[in-house]
């Protein structure tokens, strides 16, 4: 018997029509854009801007599957710190394309005057760029079927390149390529990534590209875990409703984006968007206190046994190592930031990884580690080096990753380490016995790390008190300097 009821969205179907095709329908973008447009469709705005789904890995047969199943809809439930939840059903998805289907329904869908957005949320990976260079991986083997093979794109990169290929012979203005990837400058990477690739294909429509094609930039945040059978449970004990795959989430909500939509937004500002000039700063404080955070609650968390974010969160000995890296080493590489007070930052940072319904898991934020570190903590490193600054906590977590990284726990037991270059970290992980600085002669993930002094003298005695002393003994030594 449901206890609560689910907020039902106030529009038609048949009154909204598609603005906008989303790559990457996971569970954040229907905890965050997809809800915006939402919000904006119950005041009678953005009819126009429904969003169409598109994915493009095998493993997303699964999302087509339960969303079209469901005309769409799904039920996102916000998990309070109180224990109480609420919980709206989004009706902004009008439709889903399964790229491997149907590759040219996805290019004809791009390809329609009235879509006006692309938008992605591809994961850090997905944009296929060197970690030291930041260039385009014109090697990877997808990306190389997709600009020799002569079949139908199957990338992402090929699909919206080829879409554009059509707009611009048919005279169609381009469409807004919107990143919401948490990768810093993601509309430049973005940007970079698919001229680069367009150029490959065809020198003049990638110059066109990086002409004519706005890529904004934004800073999105709310930490989404991922959907349990527990959560399904709870929404049909709850809210007596059956949903294939629901998305929940912490209330917390923010999104900053580039004001830059040649052909047109939705009014994002009337649903709690801030639409401004200069991403930049909003972005290093999220990347750089908020994700580095998860990072320094993730290994150092697992080693000490624990299994969930708000768990690591409120052990004292963590909470120790993140301020004392957030007050010295990160925020002295931040530009000021509009209308934020960075210690209440910090602070509500703690309360949020706190919440302990979100039920966040370590294993989530120690995934796909190496398409992390570097975009975002290792640019703090470099940073700080470069004025002379200290790395104490940085090289620490690093050195956090390294130990996890050896696929075995405190207590004998194995740790799955996911991760795309799995293979490497942890060969270079194993090795770390002999050489100390086995894992940071990695130079595709670390550069010239291994050989600068201050910052490899600091790996080196974090990495040597956590195999010889644990996780907790470690952090012990580092709150007590
Ligand atoms: N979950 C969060 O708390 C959160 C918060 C802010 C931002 N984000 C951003 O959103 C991204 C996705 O997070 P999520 O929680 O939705 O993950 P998810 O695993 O639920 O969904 C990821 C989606 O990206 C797709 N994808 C992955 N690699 C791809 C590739 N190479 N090409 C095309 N599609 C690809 C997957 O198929 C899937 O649809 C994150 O990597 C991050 O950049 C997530
Ligand atoms: O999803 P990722 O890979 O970008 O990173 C893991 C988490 O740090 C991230 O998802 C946060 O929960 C999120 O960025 C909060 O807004």
């Amino acid at each position: 018997m449901a206890t609560s009821t689910v907020s039902q969205p106030s529009y038609e179907r048949s009154d909204m029509s598609v603005g906008i095709v989303h790559f990457g329908v996971g569970g954040f973008h229907r905890a965050h854009q997809a809800m915006v447009i939402d919000g904006l469709m119950n005041q009678g705005e953005a009819l126009d801007w429904g969003i169409c789904g598109v994915g493009v890995l095998p493993a997303d047969r699964a999302m087509r599957d339960a969303l079209l199943g469901q005309d769409g809809r799904y039920t996102l439930v916000l998990k309070h710190p109180d224990g109480t939840r609420e919980a709206r059903s989004i009706g902004s998805i009008v439709d889903y394309l399964f790229a491997p289907d149907d590759p040219d329904a996805v290019v004809e869908r791009m390809s329609d005057p009235a879509v006006r957005i692309v938008s992605l949320t591809i994961t850090e990976g997905g944009y296929n760029t060197d970690q030291v260079t930041g260039l385009f991986d014109d090697a990877n083997p997808d990306v190389q079927a997709d600009l020799h093979d002569g079949a139908a794109p199957r990338t992402v990169f090929g699909l919206v390149t080829e879409a554009l290929r059509r707009r611009r012979e048919r005279g169609i203005e381009p469409f807004t390529v919107m990143s919401c990837d948490n990768i810093q400058g993601n509309g430049g990477v973005a940007s970079r990534a698919f001229s680069r690739f367009a150029r490959l294909k065809d020198e003049e429509l990638g110059a066109w590209i990086a002409e004519n094609v706005a890529f904004p930039n934004s800073m999105v945040d709310r930490i989404t875990p991922v959907t349990t059978d527990d959560d399904r449970r709870m929404i049909a004990d709850e809210f007596g409703v059956q949903d294939a795959w629901p998305v929940v989430a912490e209330p917390f909500f923010q999104w900053v984006l580039e004001d830059r939509f040649p052909g047109g937004r939705p009014p994002f500002e009337h649903a709690g968007v801030q639409v401004v000039a200069d991403v930049e700063p909003y972005e290093l404080m999220k990347l750089r206190l908020l994700n580095v955070g998860h990072q320094g609650i993730a290994y150092f968390g697992r080693l000490s046994g624990y299994t969930y974010a708000h768990e690591a969160s409120r052990d004292p000995l963590i909470v120790d190592l993140l301020r004392r890296y957030w007050r010295d080493e990160a925020r002295p590489t931040l530009r000021p930031v509009p209308g934020v007070d960075l210690d209440e930052y910090t602070e509500s940072l703690l309360e949020r990884f706190s919440n302990e319904y979100v039920l966040d898991t370590l294993a989530r934020l120690c995934a796909e580690s190496s398409d992390r570190i570097p975009k975002w903590l290792l640019p703090v490193v470099r940073d700080q080096l470069a004025a002379g600054r200290g790395v104490h906590r940085s090289a620490a977590i690093v050195a956090s990753w390294a130990r996890y990284a050896e696929g075995i726990d405190e207590h004998g037991r194995p740790i799955e380490v996911v991760d795309r270059l799995r293979d490497v970290v942890m060969a270079n992980a194993a090795r770390q016995g002999d050489d100390v600085l086995a894992f940071l002669r990695e130079p595709t993930l670390f550069g010239e790390l291994a050989s600068d002094e201050p910052f490899a003298t600091e790996y080196a005695a974090a990495l040597r008190a956590l195999r010889d002393a644990g996780a907790q003994a470690t952090l012990r030594a580092l709150a007590s300097e």
